[in-house]
């Protein structure tokens, strides 16, 4: 199990990390999320060792070191994956894989390249010297470098930002189900809210080197306890619960997604449309009501400045309320 107790840091005198402690159990997926420059990367240094900090760090009965503590700084049981990718320019791609496997034999080393090159679809590339790859082909073979040890837990910060959204789905499957199996716990810092619902046993939320949330990811999304929680997954509107239902007679405020809400004739909430961006299945729609910007899904596109009524289901949305 890794264990942060009142983990705290700061390059100067502003703090970065703020007493941060919690607990992931062995082989589960955690998500940092959190706006940039909200500390995650400066978390996944700090447990890694890369960096002075107070409090304690350990995985199971091992502490962390830190940096003065070691000749050369970070755990070898750990893998950390940062967001440059560190691969040797001159030498092939299966080179750069291969040096990551040594305790292996010979004879099975070019099959098990070959097959963690496969998992990232790189294994064409297996001959090419990396400077001639693009960003997003350097990633996968960073991710695969990463993987390759097999390491006890695994930090990955933005570990598939340069890949396309087309190539994305499929990898983040083939990496997150190889890492189950193979029981390695793993920390990934995203902005990506589907690596977060899709991929993660548990999620944290980062606000200015402190921890606002930590819940599975479906409680954060139905339940986000921050207008800043529920904008990490998408667009978000804030709105009076007596304008949407006046018989409760609340000055409550309730947070919606886009699809929380839909056009009904006769709802109270009446709104004036802005802008309709196609995105796909339907239109996100951009409108406004009192100056106030909300955003909802509709079937069809709607034009500027026509006015329609919106509703929402209390009883879905009722845990929602603001406090
Ligand atoms: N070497 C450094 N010296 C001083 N400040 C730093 C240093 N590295 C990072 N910071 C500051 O620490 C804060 C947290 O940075 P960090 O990289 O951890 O954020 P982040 O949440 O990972 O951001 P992003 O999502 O943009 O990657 C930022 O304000 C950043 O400017």
């Amino acid at each position: 199990m890794l264990e942060l107790s009142n983990v705290s840091f700061a390059y100067n005198s502003d703090p970065i990390l703020k007493s941060i402690s919690f607990t992931l159990d062995q082989g589960k997926h955690l998500s940092v999320i959190g706006a940039s420059g909200c500390g995650k990367t400066t978390l996944l240094e700090a447990i890694y060792g890369l960096l002075s900090f107070q409090g304690e760090i350990s995985w199971g009965d091992k502490k962390i070191t830190k940096p003065e503590d070691r000749l050369v700084p970070g755990e070898p049981f750990i893998k950390y994956l940062s967001q440059s990718f560190d691969l040797y320019p001159f030498h092939k791609v299966s080179e750069n894989v291969g040096k990551h496997l040594k305790s292996i034999p010979l004879d099975e080393k070019q099959d098990r390249i070959q097959e963690l090159l496969e998992m990232v679809e790189m294994e064409d590339y297996a001959d090419m010297q990396a400077k001639y790859l693009s960003g997003g082909q350097q990633q996968r073979v960073a991710i695969v470098q990463a993987l390759a040890q097999e390491p006890e837990l695994l930090l990955l910060d933005e570990p598939f930002s340069h890949i396309d959204q087309y190539r994305r789905n499929n990898l983040r499957r083939n990496i997150f189900n190889y890492l189950k199996e193979k029981n390695i716990t793993c920390i990934v810092a995203t902005h990506d809210p589907t690596e977060v619902l899709s991929f993660s046993d548990d999620a944290i939320v980062m606000k200015e080197g402190e921890i606002m949330a930590h819940e599975s990811p479906s409680h954060l999304y139905f339940n986000p306890k921050s207008r800043y929680v529920a904008t990490l997954f998408g667009e978000v509107s804030e709105v009076e619960a007596d304008v949407l239902w006046p018989s409760l007679n609340s000055n409550r405020k309730v947070l919606l997604y886009p699809h929380d809400l839909y056009v009904e004739e006769g709802a109270t909430l009446s709104v004036k449309v802005v802008k309709s961006y196609f995105s796909g299945k339907d239109y996100l729609v951009e409108a406004s009501n009192k100056g106030e910007k909300l955003f909802f899904n509709h079937p069809e596109l709607l034009e500027r400045d026509i006015e329609v009524g919106l509703s929402a289901d209390y009883n879905k949305l009722k845990g929602r309320l603001e406090q």
